[in-house]
């Protein structure tokens, strides 16, 4: 990851609001529905005449001073019926679009995010609305309830529903697997508030837009409705001045043209807001989209007792991926590992080999369908193999941290460092907002961030690579967790901020205690900070050795095969690529 300039370092992304305003097409649909919006609310003060009070002497009266635009077929002021006809179409729009977004928005998060029987259930109900034919269920409504604008307005929000359904929905799957989503739930946030901040904040963007696009076709089904008769007679709205104007529309064609000219104009005006709407959020807040592994809860391991008084104790580990065939394909097999308080464990490996596997069941967020076969994973004396999310909720994010492998990619572009280094202390640690911020500064200064303060207002995308990965190592630390995972915390960055990171994980080590599991494919990294490491291929530990030793003295073919391949005055090389997932014996060494 290279730094950015000085300048984009320093350049603060403008809020959503003034990028709206910067944006002509939004600025001026804005401007014009803000002016309807206020002409027809102020519309009891403002309209010369009540809804369709007027003389019948005065009837089919031409433009006046009296009558500004004129009178309909009963003398009623068309001026006047105009602004009051929009309070009820704009608000039976409004109640189309509340309808439709708390029930397609709400279904889409929740069948986005968790899967399963939701989706199922709720892609099948969301099915059978677009079967329906609408027009069909707006007559049926009416024949059983009568002329009511609300109804019917209601029912056309249920069948929108589908519209905000299938853009969430499809928002949310793409975003519940980016790395900043495994690394809110790894550092403890529960679902609901993950779905608040992070899910939602990602996903608001195209709600934004379908919003545009859903009241504008409210206000125009709406009309069109009242236009054929399906609405309230008694009732003035945009919709039933036209139906009015339609029976004199040859000798009076103005009754008609100026209901048309509102409603065109709030439809157009919604449109072009949309348009606006998705220029000014498309690339701002918009997910990055990277397929990486995605967390789930595992199952089954037998208990044991606390092995050696270990930190972390892993044995006979096993993970499994459930194929369509009705076999399981195992990638990791049988591993065991122990880390002790304070001691840095590196997992080596080539590409694939099951390190990070291995890291993601000790965390609990195996993508699914993967899951653990077999073995256990004991931390401090908690059996994690078979473990709820119950048990890992006091775990995640204040007793075992994780610093993934990719810092831009675990950051919501969405939200400021400051938020998402105090959101985790609020939430977990019970802080008040001044003492997150306080403590947010104190990490990032330790972290060695030159200018805590202004890093704390920036978003992810006004910060260096190097920055971002002391930023999610900050958060790491944040909560002094006994166990740090470390997933290629280095790999991202270049060499000169990968030795200050590597600097800084080993001082941490020595300042909290942490017991650290390091996975890298970097014998360099694990030649700088380990204490014990183990080697991994195709699933399985093929040795396992202090560091020193395994330096000294490596006792495994593949393991000299790596060693040999780093021997370089340039300093630490990627480990040769033999065969991934080739079952390697255990006793290969020669
Ligand atoms: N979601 C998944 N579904 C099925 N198989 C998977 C999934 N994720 C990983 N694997 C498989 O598990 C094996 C181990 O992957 P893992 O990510 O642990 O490798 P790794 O050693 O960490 O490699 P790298 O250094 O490239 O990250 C690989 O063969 C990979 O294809």
């Amino acid at each position: 990851m290279t730094a950015p300039s000085a300048a984009a370092e320093t350049a603060a992304r403008p809020g959503l609001g003034t990028r709206l305003l910067r944006n002509p097409l939004a600025a001026g649909s804005s401007l014009v529905l803000a002016l309807v919006a206020l002409a027809v609310v102020l519309a009891p003060w403002i309209a010369p005449f009540g809804p369709n009070e007027g003389d019948i002497a005065d009837a089919h009266q031409s433009a006046s001073g009296s009558h500004w635009l004129g009178t309909n077929a009963i003398g009623g002021d068309i001026y006047s019926n105009l602004l009051h006809a929009g309070r009820y179409s704009l608000t039976g729009a409004a109640l189309t679009l509340a309808v439709a977004s708390v029930l397609g928005i709400t279904a889409g998060l929740l069948a986005g995010y968790f899967r399963g029987w939701f989706e199922n259930a709720a892609t099948a109900v969301i099915g059978l609305l677009l079967a329906l034919p609408g027009m069909i269920v707006l007559l049926a409504a009416r024949a059983a309830f009568g002329p009511s604008l609300w109804t019917s307005m209601t029912i056309v929000g249920i069948l929108a529903a589908p519209a905000y359904f299938w853009v969430v929905h499809a928002s949310v799957s793409a975003v519940r697997r980016e790395p900043y989503i495994d690394a809110a739930r790894v550092s403890g946030l529960s679902d609901p508030r993950i779905i608040r901040r992070h899910v939602l904040a990602a996903v608001r963007g195209p709600i934004f837009i379908q919003t545009a696009a859903v009241a504008g076709a409210a206000i125009g089904v709406q009309a069109g409705l009242e236009f054929i008769g399906l609405g309230d007679p008694n009732m003035v709205t945009w919709g039933t001045m036209l139906n009015d104007g339609f029976k004199d529309l040859y000798a009076h064609p103005m009754l008609m043209i100026w209901p048309s000219l509102m409603v065109s104009t709030v439809c157009v005006a919604f449109t072009l807001l949309g348009i606006g709407l998705r220029d000014t959020t498309e690339g701002a807040a918009a997910p990055r989209t990277r397929r990486r592994k995605r967390p789930t809860p595992s199952p089954t391991a037998a208990r044991t007792a606390d092995r050696d008084g270990a930190l972390l104790s892993v044995r006979g580990l096993r993970i499994g991926y459930p194929q369509p065939d009705g076999t399981v394909t195992e990638v990791v097999r049988g591993v065991d590992l122990d880390i002790a308080r304070g001691q840095v464990h590196g997992l080596v490996g080539e590409s694939g080999s099951g390190k990070t596997q291995t890291a993601f069941a000790v965390l609990g967020v195996l993508p699914e369908p993967g899951h653990i076969t077999g073995g256990s994973v004991l931390f401090d004396g908690t059996e994690l193999a078979d473990a709820h999310e119950r048990t890992y909720a006091p775990l995640r994010g204040l007793r075992i941290a994780y610093v993934p492998q990719e810092p831009m990619s675990n950051l919501d572009p969405a939200f400021t460092i400051g938020y998402q280094l105090a959101e985790p202390l609020r939430r977990r640690m019970g802080m008040s907002r001044a003492q997150a911020r306080t403590r947010a500064l104190e990490l990032l200064d330790r972290v060695g961030i030159a200018d805590p303060e202004g890093t704390l207002r920036r978003y992810p995308h006004e910060i260096s690579g190097g920055m971002a990965q002391r930023v999610l190592i900050a958060a790491a630390v944040a909560c002094d967790p006994d166990l740090l995972i470390a997933d290629e915390p280095t790999t991202a960055l270049d060499v000169t901020v990968q030795a200050e990171v590597l600097d800084l994980l080993r001082d941490l080590r020595a300042e909290r205690g942490m017991g650290v599991l390091l996975v890298t494919h970097n014998l360099g990294v694990v030649a700088d900070l380990c204490d014990h490491v183990s080697v991994m291929r195709a699933g399985e530990i093929v040795e396992s050795a202090p560091a020193a030793r395994l330096f000294d003295a490596p006792q495994h073919a593949y393991t000299r095969e790596l060693l040999a391949a780093v021997v370089d005055d340039e300093g630490p090389a990627r480990p040769p690529l033999s065969t991934p997932n080739e079952p390697v014996p255990r006793e290969a060494a020669e």
